[in-house]
This record gives C-alpha cells, structure tokens and sequence, in this order.
C-alpha cells in the first residue's frame, strides 16, 4: 500500500508530498473494491454470531470481524502496524532542525519530538493486538500525539452503504444462475458462499480506506504548521464549521472526483488478449455503467464524494480540536501571533 516515504529527509509535512500519497492510495482502494466486486453480498460474513463455527471457538463477532482480528494479530505480530520502512531518525532531526529555523512560531518544536512506537499511518480495527515479536521501531512523531480514531465508521458504512452497492451486479448475476437452477426465492440471493475470499478483499479495503482518511491528519498537521495564527481562534472556541471552512478546497476535492471517474473507468475495463479496449457502448469515459465494466463507476465515485472525502475533513478537524492540549498559554500566543514575511 502507498506510504510516505520517511526515508528521503525530505519534509514529510509537504502537502504536495502527502496528497501524492492520497493519489496513489486511490489506485489501491479502486482495485480492491473491483476485485470484491467480483463477489456477491454474502451479508452473513458482517452478521454477529451467524457462524456457528466462530460460536465454538469462543468468537461472538462477524466473519469479517474474525478475519480482520486475525489478519491484525498476525500483522501486529509481525510489526506490521509500524512503518515498513525504517525511519531514519538523523534525517528526520535535521527536517524538524530546518523546519524550527525556518518557523519562529511553531516553537513547539523547540521540545525534542517524543519517539513514537506506533505507526502513524496505520490505524487497526481490532483493540488488544498482541505484543510485537519484534522490538517495535522506533520513529520520530510528526503528527501531534492524539486519539482520533475513525475506523468505526469506516467499518460501518462501508459494510452498510458500500459492500451492498458494488456487489450488485455479482449478487444479480449470481441469482439468475440459481434461477436457471431451479432455485428461487429467499435462497436464490445475495449469497455465493465465497465467505474466505469476500472477507479477504473487504479486510484489504478496510485497510487502504483507513489508511487513506487517517491520511487526513498529515493534511492537517501540514496547514497548521504552514499558517497556526489562522486555526488557533476556532481550535479554542471549539468552532467547527470555522475549522472546516479553513481545511475545505473545492478544487481539490471537484480534480479528485474528476480523475476517480476516469481511473475507475480506466481500470474497469477487460483489456483483450490482443490489448484492445472494448468500446465504450456509447458512453465517455467516467460517465456512469458500462455493460461490461467490472464495478459500478458511479459507485466508487459516490463512496469518495459521499463518505471517504467528508470522514477525511472530519479527521482533520477531530485533529485540529486536540492541536492546542497540553501547551502552555505562552506557547499558544506564540503560534496565534501572525508569521511575520
Ligand atoms: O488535499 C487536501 O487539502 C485535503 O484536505 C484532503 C481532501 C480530501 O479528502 O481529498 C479533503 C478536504 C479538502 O477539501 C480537499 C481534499
């Protein structure tokens, strides 16, 4: 999955850098969402207790919840949920050395960074993941320490809103089958049995939604240090539509809906053996279903433009609201004194 790079001293802080990052990560969630596409509903896989075989083993949550506790624990385990690539703590110490010289009023910086243990951009669904077998790394912390966590509404409306959406066309597809079978009624939906496959590919969409929307707090971390005299007021009159105002630009997010209709479009399509593209039946690129497309476009587009984008501001603001904890009065007039040119 994409991921800052932390190794090339550059300043991780760079919006241009971090929005490259959310770029990428639209590549892996699109592909992810087309191959679970290829399967139907299966609703009993987010259904509580429906496996009685989980209920043996002492497991009272969803199939998907068990694949995603176990997925956690082994990648936990493995020091998955630290940084794959390891943190050149110099490099880094001389970024935060430049960026203090450079920025007079973020002197909250003046404290050295705390080396933190946990991954800053990977964010698990499961509470009490075991104990690393490896000695967990150590890095430097870029974001402000805080508990904004929103990986239980990514699980919900993405089981809810999503999953239901963009398996349409497999669940369709599946029930005609079973017609032509012979079977019909409440057993003729919804339901192909691929329950290991379908949970693996929402546990990978899980994680790269996650992944992308926790990216929020870079974002936010970013236009705080780039102007802190302009959030200081509405981070300490709580004023949260203020605070989203500040963090909102239109164009990126209109660009962003622009090329997720052209990439899902793109990627949709089953390039023949000979590489040819198959006509679009009439329609452009981008604009809404092709009879032969692997996943409903307009469904992609609407989980970004409906969910992904609006749960992103919501982190970035969640953030901005725990910017100020734990500073001294003197160190917030500092950060709300306007930077002098
Ligand atoms: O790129 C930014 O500046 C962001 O804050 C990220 C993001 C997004 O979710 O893509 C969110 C809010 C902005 O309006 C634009 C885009």
């Amino acid at each position: 999955m994409p991921s800052l790079n932390f190794m090339t001293g550059e300043d991780p802080l760079s919006l241009d850098r971090i929005r490259s990052v959310l770029i990428r990560l639209e590549d892996t969630i699109i592909f992810s969402l087309i191959e679970r596409a290829q399967f139907a509903h299966n609703p009993r896989i987010y259904q509580r207790g429906a496996f009685k075989e989980l209920v043996d083993l002492g497991f009272e949550g969803s199939w998907l919840e068990w694949f995603l506790k176990e997925t956690e624990s082994f990648h936990g385990a493995s020091q998955f949920h630290t940084p794959r690539v390891r943190v050149d703590v110099r490099s880094c110490d001389h970024y935060l050395q430049r960026k203090l010289e450079d920025t007079p009023a973020s002197s909250i910086l003046t404290k050295k960074p705390p080396l933190s243990t946990s991954s800053p951009d990977e964010y698990p669904f499961t509470t009490d993941l075991p104990e690393p077998v490896l000695q967990p790394l150590n890095f430097p912390s870029i974001l402000y320490p805080n508990k904004v966590n929103a990986n239980a509404s990514i699980f919900s409306f993405y089981t809810n809103a999503i999953v239901p959406r963009i398996t349409r066309r497999a669940t369709l597809a599946l029930s005609a089958k079973k017609r032509a079978n012979g079977i019909t009624g409440s057993e003729e939906f919804e339901d192909d049995g691929n329950y290991g496959s379908a949970a693996t590919l929402d546990v990978e969409v899980l994680q790269s939604i996650s992944k992308r929307v926790h990216y929020g707090k870079f974002v936010s971390e970013s236009k705080f240090q780039e102007n802190p005299a302009a959030f200081v007021p509405h981070i300490q009159k709580r004023n949260r539509e203020a605070l989203e105002a500040l963090i909102t630009k239109p164009e990126v997010e209109q660009r962003l809906l622009r090329r997720l209709g052209k990439k899902a479009t793109t990627y949709a399509q089953d390039i023949a053996a000979d590489g040819e593209a198959p006509a679009y039946n009439g329609l452009s690129p981008g604009k809404g279903v092709n009879a032969s497309s692997k996943i409903d476009v307009d469904g992609v587009v609407d989980l970004y433009e409906s969910y992904i984008i609006p749960l992103t501001k919501e982190v970035e603001v969640d953030y901005l609201l725990n910017r100020l904890e734990g500073l001294s009065q003197q160190e917030i007039d500092r950060l709300a004194q306007p930077k002098s040119l």
